[in-house]
């Protein structure tokens, strides 16, 4: 099996983003959607080199993609809200317009009491997927879902397992398993505030993880 990929998202602070970097995840978000905690209003002083840079948004307006894109020199764009796969395509395209091979992550939320969501007609357009819990603010709410439903996901697709992961999930994390799972996405349950990881916690847990 690949070693999964550990995404932590949610990052805006120079210093904190540099701390992160030292731990060496595959990838670290900024959220591009200002009804977060965690949004990024501006760029950061430093932006991270060693691990891919992902733009998280919700149903954004493509000209505000296009500036992150430049901006934040994106690597992979996030999409937590009602996204087309259109839209998801589009996206790639305006990547490929700068010269870059940018990757889409389509976000889905899972809940016990709706049918799982209909993934097939976004395999094209993404590289990847993400599970998280649905919830009313799109994503960050800390609370984790039932993993279990994942036995309904027989795409090909690989995903990130989000939602409410933290310090505590490494040995729920070990006892999951499926062919398409890919990586972890770490936010809120390492915070000791909206956006400022504990890097403590991180470090514990990275190192479990990879062990
Ligand atoms: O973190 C946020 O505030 C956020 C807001 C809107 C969309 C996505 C957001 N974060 C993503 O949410 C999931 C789960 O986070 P958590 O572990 O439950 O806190 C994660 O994929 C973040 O990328």
């Amino acid at each position: 099996m690949k070693p999964l990929l550990i995404k932590v998202c949610g990052m805006r602070d120079a210093d904190n983003v540099r701390q992160v970097e030292a731990l060496t995840p595959d990838m670290m978000g900024f959220i591009c959607w200002e009804g977060s905690r965690r949004h990024v209003s501006r760029l950061p002083d430093y932006l991270p080199e060693t691990c891919r840079r992902v733009g998280v948004f919700v149903n954004p307006e493509i000209g505000y993609v296009q500036e992150r894109l430049k901006t934040f020199r994106l690597d992979l764009v996030q999409l937590h809200g009602h996204e087309t796969p259109e839209f998801c395509r589009s996206i790639k395209e305006e990547g490929l317009k700068s010269g870059r091979a940018l990757q889409i992550i389509k976000a889905f939320g899972v809940a016990l009491d709706e049918p799982f969501p209909h993934t097939e007609d976004y395999e094209a357009d993404c590289d990847f997927f993400l599970f998280d819990t649905r919830c009313p603010t799109a994503g960050g709410s800390g609370r984790t879902f039932d993993w279990d439903v994942l036995q309904n996901y027989h795409g090909h697709t690989p995903f990130f397992l989000s939602g409410g992961i933290g310090p505590d999930s490494t040995d729920r994390l070990r006892s999951f398993s499926h062919p398409a799972w890919a990586g972890v996405d770490l936010n809120s349950r390492f915070e000791t505030a909206p956006a400022l990881k504990d890097v403590g916690l991180l470090t514990d847990f990275i190192k479990d993880l990879r062990e």
